[in-house]
């Protein structure tokens, strides 16, 4: 059972290196992105999410969509324990895994098989669990005997089939992403989409920020239109979807 519940949270980032005399103390939409004013001390502060207050339940298939800077990043960051929040409460039950990097912690001078160790570390595994795991990561990726090569040898294709089979073999409560991951050649595309369909399938609340309406729609049961850090409007996909992309479609 997973929950996600936010009472009036907010994120601020102070800027150190900015002068804030020219900007008013309280908070301005800019054009787009979130809004910028000054604090106390004459810093400039970005408030990339203001006042949100939603829970996420069981079941929940939540589509994010914005404007560049509305806030959509922030939140999944605000999710995933990267950002806390500056103002109010957010209460986060059960195991989070997202799908917003899978390349993150995949360096070129190690091996395909030591790559897997160090990005399931940064997934949260266990070095036992990757081994335990190792034969069934090396076998969905196909790389053959390439796993033992440094992975600045890899094409681009070979990196990223290492890097979604490592990413790939957790089941979180509550998953995060940015995009529908295709990876590969013909072959493999197939089976990578049948592994994220298992992995959305599973997932008790997802999470998907997109600038894509096909995907939000074939994806999401609720859809929340943010602006300028704040929720513009929160329900069902047809309704909220229909309201930010008008009749266009993408
Ligand atoms: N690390 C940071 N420091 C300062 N400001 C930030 C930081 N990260 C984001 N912001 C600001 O917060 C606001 C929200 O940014 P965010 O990246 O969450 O938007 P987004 O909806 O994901 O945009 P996009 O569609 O362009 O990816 C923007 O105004 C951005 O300038």
């Amino acid at each position: 059972m997973a929950i996600v519940e936010f009472h009036d949270v907010s994120v601020d980032f102070p800027i150190y290196n900015a002068s804030g005399r020219s900007l008013k103390k309280s908070l301005m939409r800019a054009a787009t992105g979130g809004q910028l004013g000054a604090d106390e001390q004459g810093r400039v502060v970005v408030r990339a999410l203001e006042n949100l207050t939603f829970t996420f339940r069981n079941g929940d298939r939540v589509g994010l969509v914005g404007h560049n800077g509305a806030g959509k990043s922030t939140l999944l960051r605000l999710l995933s324990g990267v950002y806390e929040p500056s103002t109010g409460q957010a209460k986060i039950e059960g195991e989070v895994g997202s799908l917003l990097d899978i390349s993150l912690g995949i360096n070129g001078e190690a091996t395909g098989r030591e790559n897997i160790y160090l990005r399931g570390g940064l997934l949260g595994l266990k070095r036992g669990e990757v081994t335990r795991r190792l034969d069934e990561i090396i076998a969905f990726a196909e790389l053959g005997d390439f796993i033992d090569m440094p992975v600045r040898t890899y094409s681009t294709g070979m990196h990223l089939r290492l890097a979604f089979s490592v990413s790939t073999i957790l089941r979180p409560e509550i998953l995060l992403m940015d995009e529908w991951l295709s990876v590969g050649d013909e072959n493999f595309k197939h089976k990578a989409e049948t592994r994220m369909s298992e992995i959305v399938q599973s997932t008790h609340i997802l999470v998907l920020a997109s600038h894509s309406r096909t995907l939000i729609e074939n994806t999401c049961n609720r859809v929340i239109w943010l602006e300028h850090g704040q929720v513009r409007m929160d329900g069902p996909p047809k309704e909220t979807l229909g309201a930010y992309f008008g009749g266009a479609h993408e």
